[in-house]
């Protein structure tokens, strides 16, 4: 009883004492009228009384006057009502949590009614979402899976606007917040990343979490679109901004004042955008020439409306999540942050293993059979394609005695032709029942699925002519697929586009199966020249600029665009392409022989490899060549890379043979060119057909581990090796040692921001003794302690040939710091070290002076920034006063007072080599 009674003046208590921040945040004044008034705490008199008060503030404190006088119970259901109707009083909600809100027993027997229409749209909003986003895009139409049970993180890097890495994302909350953000005007957080990297679930899981009110915002209306839907529409059709929002998400119920738009207007930003796949929209350039739509009453093309929001035209200040396939250029203006994913790093690919597969025996199947192939490891680096490896596996497995996931070097084509032997084992003529525990025989599953294939073959090939990821019906009908054929699991329906009861459309379930399925149609068909099998490479050569047109359309509103399709990126037929070459390999001649005539698949064969050989060696002759510290070097283009992607699916040793050959420089350049650890299989089948020495730079790619290990062979030739910025932890440095210190040739070796710890550096150090070449090793941004510091500096002692080290932004300490000063002692060599960011204090950094002081062939040197104070500055003024020949040394951020920095001014006096001191 003293308890209750408590409570009950802690109610009333709680009212007075938060009056202030009541009046101020409360805005649904009517659903806590109305609930009062229909639990009975007030009368109608009461209410009309609080409706004639003019101003809404005053209004909540005539409220709180009535619900005081009227007394506890009407109180605490008060404060009740804002708990119950989350959506309406969201901004008071952190005062919920701060006052420890909890309701009573006596309470919450008394209905609350939602009336505020605001709020009872965004729950109408929240249970779409959730209904919407629960189940992760299943396999077979028949088995849903739930998004929590299969939803594994990815690498999430944050980037700025000159694509440095700003660190690694940890949970989804961070992609809204502040941190990381590079321009505070700008309203887009940019998500890019390559086919299949896990994009579109990225962002289900946002609006899941979002649904669930999981998600650190405080935005209350979202908005999910898909931006291949904004290529469906006429070029004629013109449609509101409200509209647009309602109809293709959900439209608020009961709302004749139109209340909801209203809100959304006056508070953008409690609005919150996906706009899923920026690279998809395909569409012609003229509609894009008109003016901007910049008054949201205004009728407009979708596409315009798109375009008006995304630069803050319309609705400014919403938060916007736009994603895009990697290569697709958005101007930084609009931008406020920028994510990169890379896919599952080995443990991400664990944990999806272990998600993936319930039975135990699959799991260590599976498993086992990965370990035993790093290129595989490799390619399921991309969510999607374990996916398809893994449902395939378990499809297989349970049909088919003894089956195992391919062992020979599987390639992206093995991947797709797998699911589409799952897809048409499911047809008529091959009921389970009759496979059962049978041999698998993948060509007799093809030749008895062909009709059907080539029928979905043809549909995909035709909407890639026309650049279209949706098809009608009609198209479905007149590409000859009937009825029974959509359950195979190629096409799932898309009924969201389908707000006007038009017929439903669909899709295939993934862009990158209907490119394979275009090539397949590429492949099959007898109508056509053999030679049109060509068709997407020739598009694809055709040099284009950089697509951020639209935005600088939008955001200067002058220039008259020059190309026809700004917004259309042609990676899907550089997919097709791929799977050509892989559909035509020797590899593939026997499956294909039972699908098309073997002498046109003949002639295609011929011309497809006659074509690779021309356009390799003009590709090669075209590519830029510079001249830089480590000799010649040629820059290679990423349409480079998807040469390269081809040849191997080809498995053709001639055209890697051709090509190893016609790289002329010692030297080839592959930074920033997305390289993943898939690619570095086809990079191999190329280089180890190469007789000399080469230098080969893959800074800022996400090779990881597996990438490492598939280039293992190549090693051997390899002059410089620099892997910085690619995910590498010491396995990779294992495999490093092992083959430079046998082969000897290195000379340069950059592994600068990966994730290696002292076991790699005492590897490094390991190379640094053995290789006798070896003149540059950049290990900074590391995870190095004194440890590997003191194997580093020892070895470097030891060296004969080492004159550059870069350890800066390592955790070397003065432990660290003294084992240098000691190689710099006895090491006559170094003329460059950078020991900056290194936590070392006056302690170290004397022993450094010291040390340097004997040393006169040390040229740069850099300690920025440590803990050093002013005492070591003296004796770094000693050194400065010796005159060593030190030409550039940089001190900076370190904890010198003026005093400290005093003793330079004098010994600069001295000191006749220096150039520049910092
Ligand atoms: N984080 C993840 N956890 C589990 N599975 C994932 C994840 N990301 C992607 N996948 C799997 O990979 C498939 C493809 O992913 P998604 O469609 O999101 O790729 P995308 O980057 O949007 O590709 P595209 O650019 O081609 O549209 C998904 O259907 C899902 O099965």
């Amino acid at each position: 009883m003293g308890q209750k009674e408590e409570a009950k003046v802690s109610c009333l208590n709680i009212l007075t004492y938060h009056r202030e921040l009541l009046v101020s945040r409360l805005k649904s004044i009517q659903c806590i009228l109305d609930n009062l008034l229909a639990s009975g705490f007030v009368c109608e008199e009461d209410v009309e009384i609080v409706q004639r008060t003019v101003t809404k503030t005053d209004q909540v404190r005539k409220i709180l006057e009535l619900v005081q006088c009227k007394g506890e119970e009407a109180c605490e259901f008060f404060i009740y009502i804002i708990y119950k109707v989350y959506d309406a009083y969201i901004d008071l909600q952190p005062w919920l949590k701060e006052i420890n809100y909890n309701p009573s027993n006596d309470v919450t027997v008394i209905q609350v009614v939602n009336t505020d229409p605001i709020s009872r749209y965004c729950e109408k909003l929240r249970h779409d979402m959730s209904r919407d986003t629960c189940f992760i895009m299943s396999y077979s139409q028949q088995e849903e899976t739930r998004l929590e049970e299969l939803y594994t993180d990815t690498l999430m890097e944050l980037l700025n606007d000159r694509n440095e890495s700003l660190g690694f994302l940890e949970s989804l909350d961070q992609l809204l917040g502040d941190h990381a953000v590079f321009n505070t005007q700008g309203e887009i957080i940019y998500v890019m990343g390559d086919a299949g990297v896990g994009k579109s679930i990225l962002l289900q899981k946002l609006q899941n979490l979002w649904s669930k009110k999981e998600l650190q915002t405080d935005t209350i209306f979202f908005f999910k679109f898909r931006c291949r839907m904004f290529s469906i529409f006429k070029d004629t059709e013109q449609i509101s901004l409200r509209d647009l929002l309602f109809k293709y998400n959900c439209y608020p119920d009961q709302d004749p004042d139109n209340e909801v738009f209203d809100y959304i207007l006056r508070f953008p930003e409690k609005v919150l955008f996906t706009f899923d796949g920026y690279d998809e929209i395909q569409e012609d350039l003229d509609l894009m020439n008109v003016p901007e739509v910049v008054s949201p009453e205004d009728k407009a093309h979708p596409l315009q409306l798109l375009i008006s929001l995304l630069c803050g035209k319309l609705l400014k200040g919403s938060q916007k999540v736009l994603t895009a396939r990697t290569g697709i250029q958005i101007q930084s203006k609009v931008i406020r942050k920028k994510v990169a994913l890379k896919g599952f790093s080995p443990a991400h690919l664990k944990t999806y293993i272990d998600l993936h597969f319930k039975e135990q025996e699959h799991r260590e199947l599976v498993s086992v059979q990965l370990d035993a192939s790093p290129h595989l490891c490799g390619l399921c680096s991309t969510p999607l394609f374990p996916w398809i490896v893994f449902e395939s596996f378990r499809h297989l497995h349970t049909m088919h005695d003894n089956f195992h996931l391919p062992e020979i070097c599987i390639t992206l084509t093995d991947i797709f032709l797998l699911l589409s032997e799952v897809f048409l084992s499911r047809t008529a003529s091959l009921a389970p029942s009759l496979l059962k525990k049978s041999t698998r025989c993948a060509s007799e599953t093809f030749k008895a699925g062909l009709r059907p294939l080539a029928a979905f073959a043809k549909l995909a090939l035709k909407g890639m002519e026309r650049g279209s990821f949706i098809c009608s019906q009609e198209e479905i009908t007149v590409c000859g697929l009937t009825e029974e054929d959509l359950p195979l699991g190629f096409l799932r329906p898309v009924s969201e586009y389908d707000a006007s009861g038009s017929p439903a459309t669909f899709e295939f379930l993934h862009i990158t199966l209907q490119s394979f399925l275009a090539a397949c149609a590429l492949v099959l068909d007898e109508q056509d020249a053999a030679s049109s099998i060509l068709k997407f490479f020739t598009e694809c050569s055709r040099k284009r600029e950089a697509s951020c047109l639209p935005f600088d359309f939008c955001i200067s509103g002058s220039s008259k665009p020059s190309e026809k399709n700004p917004f259309a990126n042609n990676e899907h037929l550089q997919f097709t392409n791929l799977f050509l070459c892989g559909l035509l390999s020797k590899a593939h001649t026997g499956l294909m022989e039972h699908l098309v005539s073997p002498v046109l698949l003949k002639k295609k064969r011929a011309l497809l490899k006659s074509y690779l050989s021309t356009s390799v060696k003009s590709h090669l002759h075209g590519l830029p060549h510079y001249t830089g510290e480590e000799g010649v070097k040629v820059h290679v283009l990423p349409n480079f890379l998807w040469i390269l992607r081809c040849i191997f699916e080809t498995g053709s040793k001639d055209i890697a043979q051709m090509t190893a050959k016609g790289i002329t420089s010692g030297f080839i350049k592959l930074g920033y060119c997305n390289v993943f650890s898939g690619d570095c299989t086809a990079l191999n089948f190329v280089l180890q057909h190469r007789q000399k020495l080469l230098g080969l730079g893959m800074d800022n790619n996400n090779i990881s581990d597996y990438g490492v290990k598939q280039l293992r062979p190549s090693f051997c030739k390899m002059t410089v090796v620099r892997l910085c910025v690619n995910q590498l932890s010491d396995s990779s440095i294992e495999v490093l040692a092992e083959e430079l210190c046998k082969h000897k040739v290195v000379e340069v070796l950059g592994l600068y921001n990966n994730h290696i710890t002292d076991v790699g550096a005492r590897l490094v150090a390991q190379i640094i003794e053995e290789c006798p070449k070896l003149r540059m090793v950049k290990i900074g941004k590391n995870k190095i302690t004194s440890v590997g510091g003191r194997y580093l500096a020892s070895a470097i002692q030891k060296s004969t040939s080492i004159f550059d080290v870069g350890m800066w932004g390592n955790s070397i300490g003065d432990e660290g710091a003294e084992a240098f000063a000691e190689a710099l002692r006895h090491h006559p060599r170094l003329t460059n070290l950078s020991l900056s960011a290194n936590g070392i204090t006056s302690k170290g950094g004397k022993c450094l002076a010291e040390a340097l002081k004997k040393n006169s062939v040390l040229r740069i040197y850099w300690l920025v920034p440590n803990e050093m104070t002013d005492d070591a500055a003296a004796h770094f003024a000693e050194l400065v006063q010796a005159n060593t020949g030190l030409t550039h040394l940089w001190l900076i951020s370190n904890q010198f007072t003026v005093d400290g920095i005093k003793h330079f001014a004098e010994a600069l006096n001295h000191n006749t080599a220096l150039k520049e001191i910092w």
